[in-house]
């Protein structure tokens, strides 16, 4: 019986980001990631300081809790974290999939799984320089390759500065095929604090500015439309 560490399921709220932006979701988060990017906004599912808010649960529990979120109506589920590539969906998905639900997945791309190509999305989202993590290309075309010939794959990456920016384009030219979309970064990511809507919008302008100046014409360029809602408030 597969296990899975959960740091939390929520929902249903909308999908804030990225490719299914504005889709009904319940997310299930996971625990743990072997990343520790400098500015992550989930660090209570990262740090091992909160492990022991960490759930252990096997599959039927975890695929009770989102069918009980949803009223067993079949929405959108997105895995994320931590980095849920982690751990096995694989029994999740093939569960949720036989009634009609969807999946979607989050992950940096750093570990590739076989249950990638029974999802509808996978979203990879590399990390640029201000995360203080560098990409292992090899590692980022295996998920690329884990997924065929499955689900719809996309890229989002998050942009902090130039340097992000510039990075962002190079990643662009290497992977031309791949649907992107681009998100300005969020420095305030403590859950106590307020968040600031002029600094957030501040920030997405700057990054519609750039890329329109640039005639840079191929990705979408989003908020995070939950922070926008809700600021950095947890389960949402
Ligand atoms: C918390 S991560 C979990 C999934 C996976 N570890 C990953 O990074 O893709 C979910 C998404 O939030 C983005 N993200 C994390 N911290 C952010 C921040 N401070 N501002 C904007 N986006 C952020 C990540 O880049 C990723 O696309
Ligand atoms: N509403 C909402 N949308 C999201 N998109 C990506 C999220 C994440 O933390 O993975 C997230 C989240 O935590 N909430
Ligand atoms: S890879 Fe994702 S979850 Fe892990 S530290 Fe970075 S943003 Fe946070
Ligand atoms: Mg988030």
């Amino acid at each position: 019986m597969t296990r899975l560490r959960i740091a939390e399921i929520f929902g249903p709220t909308i999908q804030g980001e990225g490719a299914l932006i504005g889709e009904p979701t319940v997310f299930v988060r996971t625990g743990g990631c072997d990343y520790r990017c400098s500015w992550c906004d989930s660090m209570h599912a990262v740090d091992t300081a909160f492990r022991h808010d960490w759930a252990s649960m096997s599959t039927d529990a975890v695929w009770d809790r989102v069918h009980t979120l949803s009223g067993g109506r079949p929405l959108t589920v997105s895995l994320s974290g931590g980095n849920p590539a982690i751990q096995n969906f694989g029994p999740l998905i093939a569960r949720g999939r036989a009634e009609g639900y969807r999946f979607a997945c989050e992950t940096q791309g750093s570990i590739a799984k076989p249950w990638f190509s029974n999802l509808d999305t996978l979203v990879l989202s590399p990390k640029p320089p201000t995360s203080g993590e560098s990409v292992d290309w090899s590692a980022f075309a295996a998920c690329i390759d884990a997924a065929q010939p499955g689900p719809k794959v996309v890229m989002k990456i998050v942009i902090f500065d130039e340097a992000d920016y510039d990075w962002a384009r190079s990643v662009a030219d290497r992977y031309p095929t791949l649907p992107l979309y681009l998100q300005p970064g969020n420095a305030e990511v403590d859950p106590e604090l307020p968040v600031d809507p002029k600094t957030l919008s501040d920030r997405l302008l700057w990054l519609v500015e750039k890329v329109t100046a640039d005639g840079w014409f191929t990705p979408r360029v989003l908020p995070q439309l939950h922070v926008l809602l809700w600021g950095n408030k947890r389960g949402v």
